[in-house]
């Protein structure tokens, strides 16, 4: 099943001067208008382009709170109440309708998908304790918490009362819990709103340039169903979520506590994006760790049902954060997540105990459950429960069934699983291989190391890294390395809980070494900008530490010569002033130099803990090594010698230079359109092969490096079209013959 991503743009506001509308919707050819499925925004470089997205369904700017909550929320409240979990979350730039749509406003009409689907789930344990003439007992509870500068704090609590370091949050049966949070049951919706409201006063909010009741941090509403008929309970959560919007400090004007906000905003984000890249990629090592809200999210790790809402501005002034946020909804779509549905818990005997011993009422955790009618199976096969994997939710364009066609869902495992794919209008597949993700696996706890210190852990990382990337150079190309990486990636996530471990305990430096442990990542897989950024966030947390400065000044020099000397590949960003992705690295050029301090020359280190930023550079370490040259040779060892089947990630700068013919340049334009309807028009390009092409070119975006994986890869060459997954020499030479006759 993948992530169901739908996209909502939101109207002219009242007070925006600006009204020049750039971002349109249009269905894909199969669609009617009246349910579009593709957002279009002009090539920022060529306004004669445009830039197709298709998503799971599109919300013009006419569409309403109710219609969004009827075709993408509530078909999902059937599933929770058999079970499964459901998250929901909004994402999208500062000002764009998260909180609008997720929240909404008082009025009826108003009301976002939070009051509404509360509202239907009322309805429903209503109906469940009137059809079973009171044998189920359905109870809702619900816990709100906010992270705000990566910190965990209750919602439920008033800011006076918070702790300064937030809650903790811990890892328990492969899922992620935040311990100490506030669980109020309410009945009813007026138990619900009174609450809610007051728990919306205590969120950080502040008035940016760029929206009035900016939010300052991702909020999360956890809503438990709990059924109880006879002795057994089943749970199932409904997680809303209501991201910070990323922000372009040179756009926002930030003074400095809102740009310390801003920068910690943009890290989550930053990291989320890394995150579905990573998946997306199929990497073994997925960052969730790294920050608290994607450890919390854990997209493509939780169980059940996940829907996207990507906000849009309609308007010119947020050209380029459009296209940053279309291409990370792109790749989100591809996410695919288990299809569990929670087992049920024994009030009386060891699962009930079991679950109290762990999570007590303190821990806000999502019990895996089953429906009742196979209940009888449960403690035979509790500990290898079936996995499924349903396609609730394809990629494919599927035109929304009216709810009154939805079937009822019956209380049997098979009609549920059906009623998955029937009422979400989505295919069925199983996925093995997705079955047992190796982070949903119990993990041993980390042995106790009282004795490691900071620089003990930086010491085992630089050792870790020289050792794999030894390892590497001494490889035959061709030969399997898998093994070596998962050792190497089972090491970076021990030793990202240890520093998980100081976290907790409080020590500040723990957000530095983080930092530090990114910049090492980027710097081993060659991503010097990325590392360089996350370098000069760590200063901050070392900021008497000479090898650090050191560190920094040589990647600057590092990234100038590879600039000067025209190595990087010339992507749509190269010679367009396009920013940097909003929920990519903040930008420090003018916002984290407000937050940075950058330490004098004549300052010396005395924390102890930086002692690995004592030593003069390892003359011959390998980490401090060009890693891009590191990385060119492994490449070259693996190219292909034959120049006619190129790799599709390959560098653009292979691009011939000769200017392209016209019906050449017509061609290479269509194509990038990624307009499905342009592309089936070519000759000798069905509906398989255009959309393998438009798949092709979002891996493209996916695969050139994170620091610049929002931006949109273009094919530049016939050479680069015929390398494309699905296209060859003879289906590019029919295309431009096409364009000719
Ligand atoms: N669909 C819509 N209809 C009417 N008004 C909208 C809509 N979407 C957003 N708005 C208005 O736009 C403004 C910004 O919206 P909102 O605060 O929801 O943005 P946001 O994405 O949550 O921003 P931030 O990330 O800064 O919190 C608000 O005044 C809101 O009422």
């Amino acid at each position: 099943m993948s992530v169901r991503v739908v996209a909502r743009i939101r109207p002219l506001l009242k007070l925006e001067q600006e009204k020049d509308v750039i971002v349109t919707t249009s269905g894909s050819g199969e669609e009617s208008p009246a349910s579009p499925t593709v957002v279009r925004i002009p090539n920022p470089k060529n306004e004669a382009e445009s830039f197709s997205f298709q998503f799971n369904s599109v919300y013009d700017q006419e569409s309403t709170q109710q219609s969004i909550f009827d075709n993408e929320v509530s078909p999902t409240v059937k599933h929770l109440f058999n079970g499964f979990d459901v998250t929901i979350f909004a994402y999208g730039v500062t000002g764009t309708g998260k909180t609008h749509t997720m929240r909404g406003g008082k009025s009826l009409a108003e009301r976002g998908v939070i009051p509404r689907l509360l509202s239907s789930i009322y309805r429903r344990t209503r109906k469940i304790e009137k059809d079973s003439a009171g044998q189920t007992r359905a109870d809702v509870s619900m816990s709100y918490y906010e992270i705000y500068n990566d910190r965990v704090h209750d919602l439920f609590e008033s800011p006076e009362k918070r702790t300064p370091s937030g809650l903790p949050i811990r890892d328990n049966n492969g899922k992620t819990v935040v311990v100490g949070l506030t669980e109020r049951p309410c009945t009813t919706l007026k138990e619900f709103e009174q609450p809610y409201d007051q728990a919306n006063v205590n969120r950080s909010t502040s008035a940016t340039k760029l929206n009035a009741h900016s939010s300052r941090s991702h909020a999360i509403l956890c809503v438990k169903i709990s059924q109880t008929t006879g002795d057994q309970t089943r749970i199932s959560t409904a997680s809303a979520i209501d991201l910070a919007g990323s922000e372009d400090n040179r756009r926002t004007d930030n003074g400095k506590e809102r740009m310390v906000e801003s920068a910690s905003i943009n890290k989550s984000l930053f990291v989320l994006a890394q995150c579905v890249e990573a998946i997306s990629k199929k990497q073994t090592r997925v960052p969730y760790r790294e920050s608290k809200m994607t450890r919390i999210l854990s997209l493509g790790q939780n169980n059940g049902l996940t829907v996207m809402i990507l906000n849009l501005a309609p308007v010119r002034s947020y050209h380029l954060d459009t296209l940053s946020s279309l291409n990370f909804a792109n790749r989100t779509k591809k996410i695919e997540v288990n299809e569990i549905e929670n087992e049920p818990i024994f009030n009386h005997g060891t699962a009930a105990k079991q679950t109290a011993a762990v999570s007590g009422s303190s821990i806000q955790q999502r019990q895996p459950l089953r429906p009742l009618a196979v209940s009888h199976n449960v403690q035979s096969t509790k500990t290898d429960k079936p996995v499924k994997a349903f396609s609730v939710y394809s990629d494919k364009t599927k035109t929304i069934r009216p709810l009154a066609t939805i079937a009822n869902t019956g209380r049997k495992l098979e009609s549920s699983k059906q009623a998955l794919s029937e009422s979400s209008n989505f295919q069925t597949t199983m996925r093995a291989d997705k079955a047992m993700r190796p982070s949903n696996i119990a993990r041993p706890p980390p042995p106790a190391n009282p004795m490691l210190s900071k620089a003990n852990i930086e010491a085992l990382i630089d050792r870790r890294i020289e050792e794999q990337l030894a390892v590497q150079r001494h490889q035959d190309s061709a030969a399997p390395t898998k093994h070596v990486d998962e050792e190497f990636q089972r090491r970076l996530e021990k030793l990202e809980r240890r520093i998980e471990e100081k976290e907790e305990m409080d020590d500040p430096k723990a957000e530095g070494l983080q930092y530090l442990l990114m910049a090492k990542q980027h710097t081993a897989s060659g991503h010097d900008q990325s590392a360089l950024k996350m370098y000069q966030l760590a200063l901050p947390f070392f900021p008497q530490n000479r090898k650090l400065e050191h560190k920094i000044q040589k990647l600057e020099d590092k990234i100038k010569a590879k600039k000067a000397a025209h190595i990087s590949p010339p992507k749509m960003t190269s010679e367009n002033p396009v920013p940097a992705p909003m929920y990519a690295v903040p930008d420090t050029s003018e916002s984290e130099n407000a937050i940075i301090r950058k330490p004098t020359r004549h300052e010396t280190c005395e924390d102890p803990d930086d002692d690995d930023y004592y030593e003069e550079p390892p003359k011959l370490s390998t980490y401090d090594s060009d890693p891009d040259a590191m990385h060119n040779a492994h490449r070259k060892s693996r190219q292909p010698v034959s120049k006619a089947k190129l790799p599709v990630f390959r560098d653009l700068s292979d691009a011939p230079d000769e200017p392209a013919s016209p019906r050449t340049s017509t061609l290479l334009q269509i194509i990038n359109t990624r307009d499905l309807k342009q592309i089936r028009s070519l000759k000798g390009v069905g509906a398989k092969r255009a959309a393998a092409i438009v798949d092709a070119l979002c891996e493209m975006d996916a695969g050139s490096g994170s620091e610049e994986a929002t931006t949109m890869s273009t094919i530049t060459s016939l050479e680069q079209l015929e390398a494309l997954k699905g296209v060859g020499r003879s289906t590019v030479e029919g295309m431009r013959l096409g364009l000719a006759s």
